[in-house]
């Protein structure tokens, strides 16, 4: 029953963050007039579009029916496959590339065309710029005389060896002609209005998408301090090592006022604090105490899922109050302090549900299939056996908004504290797998792969879902 209903609540958090809706809700146009979240723009003509990202198409599609004739061009790039069994009607140009996330010739070829219809532009054009999780390699333009594959080469290198999100993005921006900023910079003077669906914890509109919309406020050395972090530059080209060496140009052109470009409107109008929130909401519908603890969980799934474990175990053990509000506080988990004081006034004897976001980090040793997410929910399952807790059925789902989690056709997988039991009657040891990054295999096996999240490409990208449901067992 928890795995329908784990299922059910990350299943409304993904609605609530479906591009389309995003945009219908906080966009609209009307009597020569294009208004976003509250701020009015006059279309005193027709305006551009422009956009990248896993869940831009939804996006696009929206913001097309609202503009009708008040859209001039429209240049959007868009993953390789997405269009299998779509069939679309739009003046929009949709450019496949970077299938897996690796910029490819054809991306290349797409920000070639954004580039050119950007440049274009005059003092009294508006260009609207649509943003998500998955655009930085649908956007890729190196400085010369880097090319493509020195960059693709240099990305996978600092990826594989454990660079972070912001890391890899300082490192893009440093190397790119359109990131960074550089696709503002091109447009200027023109307006530019960015809608964001953000895909990176904290919402820093300089790294979503490695930020072309966004001053780059990185000082030149701190991307060769990451290549050095990682032990990546020696293997360097000597035009890779000039343009990581190249002081950015005048960066007081365009006028920039308080860290954002002056013809630049930037909007985040989506991200997982408004998936998380969904989720919550949907929990508190079966009748469970209901809080997010924190929406932006970082770090390695190993600390992770041991932190999830021992708040479970807080929860479930509790002699005092205070014991909970002194484990929330140390957690590391960036508590915040509205939810510890939520969560210490829940009724700990009746049904309780956790719910977090954020986006968790593994490091590939092994050669098996996975994901963070479906490693996290089985980690966690190893965990809570260990500390074997008896007054409560606990139940966890970890899953990508995005429905993909590793190169698997999963969201994600749902751990319970019982599944270690479960499972070596099953004859599969959790362990084995867990060694291996082997999550998706045994997920596929364990239960005929009930616990398995399964719902294909979402068409929106906000990092990951954990919903954390605690079944006081009835004495
Ligand atoms: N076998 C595995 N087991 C566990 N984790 C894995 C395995 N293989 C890859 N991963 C993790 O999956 C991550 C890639 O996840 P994914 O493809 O969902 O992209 P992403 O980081 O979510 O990108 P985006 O934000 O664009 O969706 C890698 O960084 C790696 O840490
Ligand atoms: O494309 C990217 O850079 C990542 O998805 C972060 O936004």
């Amino acid at each position: 029953m928890s795995v329908q209903v784990l299922k059910e609540i990350f299943t409304k958090s993904v609605e609530s963050v479906q591009p389309q809706n995003l945009i219908t809700k906080q966009v609209s146009v009307s009597s020569g007039h294009l208004t976003v979240c509250g701020h009015t723009y006059p279309l005193h003509k027709p305006c551009y579009v422009v956009g990248f990202g896993k869940a831009v198409l939804g996006m696009a599609l929206e913001l097309e029916k609202l503009l009708k004739d008040k859209l001039k061009m429209g240049v959007v790039t868009v993953p390789k496959g997405i269009f299998e069994n779509l069939e679309i009607q739009s003046s929009i140009k949709f450019i496949e590339g970077a299938r897996n996330n690796i910029p490819d010739e054809e991306a290349l070829s797409g920000a070639l065309e954004i580039k050119a219809l950007v440049e274009s532009l005059e003092k009294d054009d508006l260009l609207i710029v649509l943003i998500s999780g998955g655009g930085s390699a649908l956007l890729p333009l190196p400085r010369p005389p880097v090319t493509l594959t020195e960059k693709q080469n240099l990305i996978r290198e600092l990826s594989t060896r454990g660079a972070d999100i912001l890391e890899l993005n300082c490192v893009r921006k440093q190397i790119s002609v359109l990131k960074g900023g550089g696709l503002a910079e091109l447009a200027f003077p023109s307006r530019v209005i960015s809608l964001i669906l953000s895909d990176v914890v904290g919402d820093p509109l300089d790294f979503i998408a490695s930020g072309p919309t966004t001053p780059n406020c990185d000082n030149g050395k701190d991307a060769i301090t990451i290549i050095n972090k990682y032990k990546c530059y020696e293997g360097l080209s000597a035009a890779m090592r000039a343009v990581l060496g190249q002081k950015r140009e005048n960066c007081y052109f365009p006028p920039v006022k308080d860290g954002k470009y002056e013809h630049v409107d930037n909007f985040v109008i989506g991200n997982n604090q408004i998936a998380a929130e969904a989720a919550r909401q949907h929990a508190a519908s079966f009748g469970f105490q209901s809080t997010i603890i924190s929406t932006s969980v970082t770090g390695n799934v190993a600390q992770i899922s041991q932190i999830y474990a021992d708040l479970a175990r807080t929860i479930c053990n509790s002699s005092s109050k205070q014991t909970l509000k002194d484990f929330l506080e140390t957690c590391g988990l960036c508590v915040d302090p509205s939810a510890v004081d939520t969560l210490i006034s829940f009724d700990l004897a009746k049904e309780i549900c956790v719910i977090a976001a954020g986006e968790p980090t593994v490091v590939v040793n092994g050669s098996g299939k996975g994901g963070r997410n479906q490693q996290l929910a089985l980690e966690l399952s190893v965990r809570l056996n260990k500390l074997n807790i008896k007054s409560a059925d606990i139940s966890f789902l970890s899953a990508g908004t995005d429905g993909i989690d590793g190169p698997t056709d999963a969201a994600g997988a749902i751990g319970t504290s019982d599944l270690v039991n479960n499972s070596l009657e099953e004859n599969i040891k959790p362990d084995d797998y867990l060694n291996n990054n082997d999550s998706y295999t045994f997920y596929s096996k364990y239960l005929q792969g009930e616990h398995l999240i399964k719902i294909g490409h979402t068409g929106t990208n906000v990092m990951d879902i954990h919903v954390m449901l605690i079944k006081p067992k009835r004495k």
